[in-house]
């Protein structure tokens, strides 16, 4: 079913609930239909039996004194009954006594009757009753004194059954329409109890695809499936975010001492040198060497190195302010930028940042204490648009002067 499979799931279970109800009202209204035809059909014969009971208590003395007369003027008043078309008297030998066609009866139609009754099945002057399509028809024995004097034959046509049945039908068709339209009213509220978390999670889904932002939202209280089905994408997205995050920082910070890595400070700095340049602001690049750094991984080890390389990391992160980014630029190399600084701002930075290394005491793990000095070159960015690369390269030269002068120093350009 092509067109069926691309219905939405809405109209999948409109369609499908509308059907299943729809062929549940449909049986009972054929069941409806079939009682009242089987009712009708009974309550006109019933009546047809009554007009012969009475008639055939009332036609027993023509039928003994054989007076055609009588019996004739017996199935005159019939004419009141429209429906009734024709009525015979015989007696019990096959004599026609009395008969009766209602008006407008024409002769074939009252022969082909006539036929219909003698052709009944059985055996003659016993009880019968039939109904046929368009009339039906009952034979009733009349007895006297317990012996078996004639049979009266009544038929009607069905022409009140079917007017009956007309209603009926008019009258169930009006309210199984009504019926129908209540029932897809109802597929349509029924359908919505497990479309709708579906469709919720569905558009949840397409505008974390849009947006790729993974915060959990979907607060339920549902004990169901679908609470299930919530809580797990709930924690889906939260495990998605907190990878992201996890991927994010991994690509961006340096293990060793947690501060940003190569990557992250070239990123930003061309982020920040493009900003101030369109701001028309300065800005202070500040690249840093550890002195000697090769003597202390000779002389202490390499583990040594690193604890140095950590407490700088520490040193850098205490001397900046919270909008400037500390970098590990490379081995024993550090990175400041410094947002919106001017000559002097940088130039503050730098010699803070080179005073506070050489207080500083680094303790090795065996207790040792080491003292240890930085060189740094500084460079600060004019309004004139420079690329991130001739930025460092400025404040690399910078440093080149500043450990050729001695180091533990700070030079700019
Ligand atoms: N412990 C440790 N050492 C590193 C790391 N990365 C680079 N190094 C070492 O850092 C040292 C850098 O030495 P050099 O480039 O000669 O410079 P330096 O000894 O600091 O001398 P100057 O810079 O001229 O003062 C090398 O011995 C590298 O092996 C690291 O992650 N940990």
């Amino acid at each position: 079913m092509p067109l069926f499979d691309q219905l939405s799931i809405r109209y999948k279970l409109v369609v499908l609930l509308g059907l299943s109800l729809g062929l549940g009202l449909c049986v009972s209204a054929l069941v409806a239909l079939y009682s009242t035809w089987a009712a009708e059909r009974q309550s006109s014969l019933r009546a047809l039996h009554q007009i012969a009971a009475i008639i055939s208590e009332n036609m027993r003395a023509a039928l003994a004194f054989q007076d055609a007369q009588s019996a004739a003027n017996m199935l005159a008043p019939l004419h009141t009954n429209p429906h009734i078309r024709y009525a015979v008297v015989e007696s019990e030998n096959g004599q026609l006594l009395g008969q009766y066609q209602a008006p407008g009866t024409t002769e074939p139609a009252a022969l082909a009757w006539r036929a219909q009754i003698d052709q009944r099945p059985g055996r003659p002057g016993e009880l019968h009753e039939a109904m046929e399509r368009s009339y039906h028809y009952v034979i009733y024995p009349i007895d006297f004194d317990g012996k078996r004097i004639g049979t009266l034959a009544l038929l009607a046509d069905n022409d009140a059954m079917y007017a009956k049945m007309r209603q009926f039908f008019v009258l169930q068709g009006v309210a199984s329409a009504l019926i129908l339209a209540s029932l897809l009213l109802l597929s349509w509220r029924l359908q919505l109890i497990f479309t709708r978390p579906i469709l919720q999670l569905l558009a949840l889904m397409r505008r974390i695809g849009r947006s790729k932002d993974y915060t959990p939202v979907l607060a339920t209280q549902r004990t169901d499936e679908f609470g299930e089905l919530y809580r797990g994408f709930n924690a889906m997205l939260q495990e998605i975010r907190l990878r992201d995050e996890q991927l994010s920082r991994l690509a961006t910070t340096d293990t060793l001492t947690g501060l940003a890595n190569r990557g992250h400070a070239l990123a930003t700095l061309q982020a920040m040198a493009t900003r101030a340049q369109r701001k028309r602001e300065p800005m202070g690049v500040i690249l840093l060497d550890v002195d000697h750094f090769k003597r202390i991984n000779d002389s202490w080890g390499h583990a040594a190195g690193d604890l140095v390389l950590q407490d700088m990391a520490r040193i850098l992160q205490a001397n900046i302010r919270s909008y400037d980014l500390a970098a590990r630029f490379g081995g024993e190399e550090f990175l400041v930028l410094c947002d919106g600084a001017d000559l002097a701002i940088t130039t503050d930075m730098a010699e803070r940042i080179r005073a506070s290394v050489a207080s500083h005491s680094f303790r090795l793990a065996g207790g040792q204490v080491l003292h240890v000095t930085v060189s740094l070159g500084l460079h600060v960015g004019s309004t004139a648009p420079e690329t991130a690369l001739a930025l460092i390269e400025a404040a690399d030269q910078a440093l080149y002067r500043a450990k050729q002068a001695g180091r533990d120093r700070v030079e700019s350009t």
